[in-house]
Parts: structure tokens; sequence; C-alpha cells
């Protein structure tokens, strides 16, 4: 009873907002809205502070609080020497190959936010149409493609930009063997690429869905998101993805591991449950904008406009973001996202 609500809670909470932003945003665009691009990095710049940051800076604490336990020194030690070794050796990859650990971070990120879709599907959206392990993975390489290929075929220009940002931190910003994906014929391929995943995802969901309604909302999701990445620029349409989408959600999964939290959720107090993530998450948010400023003094190109302080910003989410991977790879595992048996999963998420 209680986790039905929790659970419900955190569809009202996480996931609907998601839904309406982007319904509303999407519609807009198509309207014939245009934002100058000063204020289309507004998101990515709230994310430092609003759920986009954050929302990884629980990750000492939630591999044993999966587990319904403390953190111990054992624990806390595992996750720091993980984000040391991990995030430290790529954030050097970047000072020595800047245009390959660009296209590493396209890569992980795709991977990693499609992690996140499925597992917002199966764990919290309950559906039932995603049964068996390669079927998930096929979701989330279909789904990750949207905020990370999408706008390249749609955005060249801006995506380039952003691409020539980031590099430009360390070297002259020529982009070398990465060329390539620009051009038109580039394009076709990332476009022929994408659709053939997400054809292939749907349609095998189609297949073997026993509840329709559960593959209408993967199908409606994916509907959205193709629209929205199609439409708005990318620097505005994957700050937004980035804190009211994916962070969001990945909040919501951890308030659902915090037993109190869960309570305050059933009980409809959102903002005390939000508390408890902010407290949680506020000390290595603060740690994490310190190596913003170490990251200030070690680029060989220092950041001055806006463009350049979000580019800095992103490479410090790459090196965080590795060991994030890590992390929530292994609440999968706790939560077993990945087997073939969704009834067990749902037991094991809320019990
Ligand atoms: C901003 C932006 C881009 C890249 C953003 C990335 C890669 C963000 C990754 C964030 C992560 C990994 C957050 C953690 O969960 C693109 C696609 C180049 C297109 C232009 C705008
Ligand atoms: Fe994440």
């Amino acid at each position: 009873m209680t986790a039905d609500s929790a659970r419900r809670s955190l569809v009202r909470l996480t996931v609907v907002p998601g839904w309406v932003v982007f319904a509303v945003i999407t519609a807009a665009f198509a309207a014939g809205l245009t934002v100058p691009l000063r204020y289309q990095f507004v998101p990515l710049v709230a994310s430092v502070l609003v759920f986009g940051l954050p929302h990884g800076a629980v990750d000492h604490l939630a591999p044993t609080r999966v587990q319904g336990q403390p953190p111990t020194g054992r624990s806390l030690a595992a996750v720091g020497v993980l984000y040391a070794v991990v995030g430290g050796c790529y954030a050097l990859a970047w000072f020595l190959a800047p245009v390959a650990s660009f296209a590493v971070f396209i890569l992980i990120t795709w991977l990693h936010w499609g992690q996140g879709e499925v597992h917002s599907l199966v764990g919290v959206l309950g559906v039932d149409h995603l049964t068996t392990p390669a079927q998930r993975a096929l979701t989330a390489l279909a789904r990750g493609t949207l905020p990370m290929l999408v706008p390249l075929v749609a955005f060249p220009e801006q995506y380039r930009l952003v691409t020539e940002t980031l590099v430009g931190l360390f070297t002259t910003p020529t982009l070398g063997w990465a060329e390539g994906a620009f051009t038109p014929d580039g394009r076709l391929v990332v476009g022929v690429v994408v659709a053939g995943l997400l054809a292939g995802s749907l349609a095998l969901g189609y297949v073997r869905a026993q509840r329709r309604r559960d593959w209408l909302v993967d199908a409606g999701e994916v509907g959205l998101l193709v629209a929205y990445f199609a439409l708005v620029p990318p620097v505005l349409a994957v700050g937004l993805y980035f804190t009211c989408w994916h962070a969001l959600r990945h909040v919501g999964r951890l308030l659902a591991i915090d037993p109190t939290a869960r309570e305050r959720l059933a009980d409809r107090e959102y903002g005390q449950a939000l508390g408890r993530f902010a407290r949680d998450a506020a000390p290595l948010t603060a740690v994490s904008l310190v190596f913003l400023g170490v990251f200030y003094w070690l680029v060989p190109v220092a950041p001055g406009s806006i463009s350049e302080w979000v580019g800095l910003y992103l490479v410090l989410i790459a090196a965080l973001t590795l060991p994030h991977v890590v992390v929530v790879a292994w609440l999968d595992h706790q939560q077993l996202v990945w087997t073939s048996r969704p009834a067990l999963l749902a037991e094991r998420q809320w019990e």
C-alpha cells in the first residue's frame, strides 16, 4: 500500500513534470519560438545547483542505502577511490586527447542516459513489455540516442559549436577525424542508426506487450522526445533534459531507497522528501564546485565567455559521470533492472 502510493508519488513528482515541460516547449518551438543562444544556456547553468550536478552527489551513500544499510568506512572509501581513479584518469585524458575524450563523453552519456530511461520505465512506470535483458539493452541504446544523436542530425551547427568549445579549452579547436560526423553523409548515417534502434526497440516492445497501455507510454515518450530534440536547439534541449528529466528521475530513485523520504513521498510531502535529498547532496556538490575551480587553473585556455564556462563545467561533468555510471550500474544490479524477472524487480524495488 505505502509502496504503491510512494511509486505513484514518484511518477507525479519526477516523471509527469518532464512530460509537461517538454510538451509545452516542443509546441512553442513548433509554433516558431526562437530563443537567443545566451538564454539557451540557462538550464545548464541552473543544473550546477538544481538537480543536475547534485544528482550524482549522493553516490557515496546510495550503494549501501540500496541494500537498506548505512554507509560504512569501506563503502565510502570504495566510492572515493572509484571517483579518484576513474574520474581522475578520464580528466587527465581530456588534456592528452581532447577530441577522443569528447567522443567518449558522448558515448558515455548515450549509455548512461539510456540506462536511466530503462530504470524509470521498468522500476517507476512499471511497464511489462521489456521482458529480457537484451531487450532492455536495446531500449537503453535506442533511447540514449535521443538526447545525444538527434541534436546532431537536427542542429549540426550548434552541436559543432559546443564540441569546438569543449575541445578549444585544451587545444586549437580542430576536430580532425570527428569532422565526418557533421557532414550530410555522416548525419545521414547517424539518422539511420537512430531510426533503426528506435524502430527496433518499439517493434519488439509491441510484440511482447501484454498490456497495450505500457507500450503506449513507451512509444508516447519516444515520440515526445524525438519531436523535442528535433525542434528545440540542443543547448537548451540537452540542458532541460539533464535537469528536468534524467536528474529529476534519478533523484526520485534516490528518495525511494531512503526510508524516511519514501514515507514523505507516500504522504505526498514532496518538499520534505526533496529537502532530505538536498541535505545529502549538498556537501559533495560543494566539493565538485571546488574541482571546477581547480579545472579553471589547469586548462590551457582559461574560459572567458559564458559558453566557455559552460564548456568547462561540461568537462567536469564528464569526469564525474564515468564513476557515476559505475555507481548507477551497481544500483541497477541491486534492483534487478537488467534481469529477466520484472516481477521480482518490482518486489525488490519497493519491499
Ligand atoms: C550541452 C550539449 C551537448 C552535450 C551535452 C552532454 C554530453 C552532457 C552530458 C551530461 C551528463 C553526462 C550528465 C550526467 O548525468 C551536445 C550533445 C554536444 C550538443 C550541444 C549541447
Ligand atoms: Fe546520472
